[in-house]
């Protein structure tokens, strides 16, 4: 793969994929204002770059939540990597594992989570959604555990799915060998092809979500499992404070990717009062938007302990397998790494808000 940039690499992946497909990856909700935001607010921020620093040996290394990932950056959870790749989530962990980066293998995915957790050689967490009937839940849990997972991931921002138009208008539908193979068949029957006017991934979530969830069912699943429990979809203080108070390790700032809550604040926005909210030791991640290296140093600089990537793997994954998701984590550490020398802050601790100077909206 020659390409240099992930924009290039997106490029590559749009004409490689089916219309449906690309735009059930690339789409927002509603008039994607949300999707717009969490990729222009990175220009909001320059860099205050220190010189005469010795940066001979930058180290990108970070600990979190027990484990220790070579750079900050991490592959975020979403479902079906089989529309874009036949081995699926197997290479996209083996990707991540290539450069000792973060894998969050999605709840819905097309290989189970012993298959996965097999390829792993990177720390690897599960991501969960709440479906009605607790068992479910608690038997994935049960999995993720003996399978060597290191973290669960809630998503809470998704009660119901987003209003997606681009896969209304396009009555997006599984093709048939897409599966999530980690639940019952029985729950995921809609899988042919949807009418326009409807999309198969809105329809299963109005089937199987449990929209009766609260933080009270947080503290159960808590007491449920050892992992340490990360919730994803934070957005505000207030939220921020009660994912402390509820137990759980860390948080994961996210809209995710603008396809939820249209008009939902950037994350990049969001982030600083997070991290206020919580305290100094607690893990904060974020997605959404994260195109580059320095859009990851913007990121880290404003409190991020780790960012989490989601198109641009799969794009990656479509123009080139296992080797093209690879190469998108591989020009995003080494862009980080680029980036944190010119900065003259060789390591992401770092990193902190002086590193930025705030030009405006
Ligand atoms: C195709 C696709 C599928 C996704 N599936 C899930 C999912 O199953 N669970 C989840 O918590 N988030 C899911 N997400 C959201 C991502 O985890 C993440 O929040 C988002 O993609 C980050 O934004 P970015 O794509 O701009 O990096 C999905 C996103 C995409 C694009
Ligand atoms: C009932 C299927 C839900 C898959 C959800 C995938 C997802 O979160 C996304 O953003 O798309």
């Amino acid at each position: 793969m020659d390409q240099l940039t992930l924009r290039e690499i997106e490029e590559a992946a749009r004409s490689r994929l089916p219309v449906a497909v690309r735009e059930f990856i690339d789409g927002g909700s509603d008039r994607e204002r949300t999707l717009a935001g969490n990729l222009s607010q990175y220009g909001r921020w320059g860099f205050r770059p220190r010189v005469l620093v010795d940066v001979s040996a930058p180290d990108l290394t970070v600990d979190l939540l027990g484990s220790r990932l070579a750079a900050p950056i991490g592959v975020a959870p979403m479902a079906y990597h089989q529309l874009v790749d036949p081995a699926g989530e197997t290479a996209t962990v083996r990707a991540a594992g290539q450069h000792g980066l973060l894998t969050v293998a999605a709840m819905f995915a097309g290989r189970t989570i012993e298959e996965i957790a097999v390829e792993a050689t990177g720390p690897l967490w599960l991501q969960l959604y709440w479906l009605r009937g607790r068992e479910v839940l608690t038997g994935l849990v049960e999995r993720a555990e003996r399978a060597g997972y290191q973290a669960l991931v809630l998503t809470v921002d998704a009660p119901r799915i987003g209003r997606r138009l681009r896969d209304l208008r396009n009555g997006f539908a599984l093709p048939p060998q897409v599966r999530a193979v980690n639940l019952d068949p029985e729950l995921m029957v809609a899988t042919g092809r949807s009418a326009a006017g409807s999309s198969a991934i809105a329809e299963h979530a109005r089937q199987q979500f449990d929209t009766t969830l609260t933080w009270t069912d947080v503290a159960w699943l808590r007491e449920r499992t050892s992992l340490p429990l990360v919730l994803k979809g934070i957005l505000t203080a207030e939220d921020a404070r009660l994912a402390v108070e509820h137990g759980a390790a860390a948080v994961v700032v996210s809209n995710h990717g603008g396809r939820q809550l249209d008009g939902a604040v950037p994350t990049l926005t969001a982030l600083p009062e997070v991290v206020a909210a919580v305290p100094a030791d607690f893990p904060v991640l974020l997605d959404g938007g994260i195109r580059s290296g320095t859009d990851a140093a913007t990121a880290l600089a404003l409190g991020a302990r780790t960012v989490l990537v989601g198109r641009p793997v799969l794009w990656g994954l479509a123009v080139g397998g296992e080797a093209g998701a690879a190469r998108v984590l591989g020009l995003l550490q080494d862009e980080l790494e680029h980036t944190l020398a010119l900065l003259g802050r060789p390591r992401p601790g770092d990193l902190d808000r002086s590193a930025l100077a705030d030009l405006g909206a």
